[in-house]
């Protein structure tokens, strides 16, 4: 078992990884040892996608509301978007709420208002903005990682709300989106295996919620656009570890971005390092000192002393 009740803290320093249960479901900390297989990980990714010279880029793990309203992802995913509320009254309201909180059952957060930022639900939400109304000369590749949150309504072993979502992304032509999001599914695939993980690839459509979304899954099998590297993370399920995605102009055209005077295109691959972790775990053991020398090699876990 992996996913595991608060530990004493004498046991955060053992040779298993653990990822440990905080008392909310699924929002997860991980130990030093879970932490030192997601940093392999995001090396091993770097070092695979290096060819590309990827810009890297920092992203906060909140983003504008707005965005996520412009993009249709509250349209799509009203279920799992985490809003930020806050208090925005003054001290002098806030003395009366706790008046009122004495004197009644009022809750602290009765008052709270929405706020412009929502939590970030994929990674790459980020990357589109930063091209607003730019006509690139070329292609242009990016790289990123968040902390993303989705409020997911069940919370079985691999399904966190809180999870880091490693992405790259491709704003480009049509056919040259199609070709990179190709190739990365092979790349995918190939380095899953490296790994050791028993990997199948299948094509697959994103959670729609509400009475659009039989159709939207539909039309999004259909026409390709999405397919996950389905792998054990162990309980006898099967998750999505990763997945590559042709967006088409779902991003370019909300944000008039152009490649060469064409309408932007783009695509993205995108890696879930919780569930990597769980997977490998599931596959080899919680001790990754007794994992086979060539999946050790392929995360530099001897360089860094992952004993
Ligand atoms: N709730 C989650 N907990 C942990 N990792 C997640 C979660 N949702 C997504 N991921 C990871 O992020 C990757 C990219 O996200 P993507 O939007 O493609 O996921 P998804 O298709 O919505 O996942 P799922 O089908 O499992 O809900 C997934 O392949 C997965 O590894
Ligand atoms: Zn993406």
């Amino acid at each position: 078992m992996t996913t595991v009740e608060p530990p004493s803290w004498q046991s955060l320093r053992a040779a298993e990884a653990r990822l440990i249960n905080t008392g909310v479901p699924g929002v997860s900390v991980g130990n030093a040892v879970f932490e030192s297989i997601v940093t392999g990980l995001r090396e091993s990714l770097l070092r695979l996608a290096a060819p590309q010279q990827a810009q890297a880029l920092g992203v906060p793990p909140v983003v504008s509301r707005g965005l996520l309203e412009r993009v249709g992802y509250i349209d799509g995913f009203p279920n799992l978007v985490g809003t930020v509320y806050s208090f925005t009254g003054s001290g002098a309201d806030w003395n009366r709420l706790q008046e009122a909180r004495a004197a009644t059952d009022a809750a602290w957060y009765q008052e709270q208002q929405i706020s412009e930022v929502a939590l970030l639900p994929a990674t790459c939400h980020h990357i589109y903005p930063l091209f607003e109304g730019v006509d690139l000369p070329g292609p242009a590749v990016l790289t990123a990682e968040a902390h993303c949150y989705r409020h997911e309504g069940t919370h079985e072993l691999g399904r966190l709300r809180s999870f880091r979502m490693r992405e790259f992304v491709r704003i480009a032509a049509p056919d040259d989106c199609i070709r990179w999001r190709d190739d990365w599914m092979e790349q995918q695939r190939a380095w899953l295996t490296s790994l050791g993980l028993e990997t199948s690839v299948e094509p697959a459509s994103d959670p729609f919620f509400g009475s659009a979304a039989r159709l939207m899954k539909a039309t999004q099998r259909e026409q390709e656009l999405k397919f996950e590297l389905r792998v054990p993370v162990g309980d006898g399920l099967v998750q999505a570890v990763a997945s590559c995605n042709y967006h088409k102009e779902h991003f370019g055209e909300p944000f008039g971005i152009r490649v060469a005077g064409e309408p932007a295109h783009s695509a993205c691959a995108a890696f879930g390092l919780e569930r990597i972790v769980l997977a490998l775990i599931a596959a080899h053991g919680d001790i990754p000192a007794d994992w086979p020398q060539h999946v050790r090699s392929v995360l530099s876990l001897d360089d860094a002393g992952v004993a």
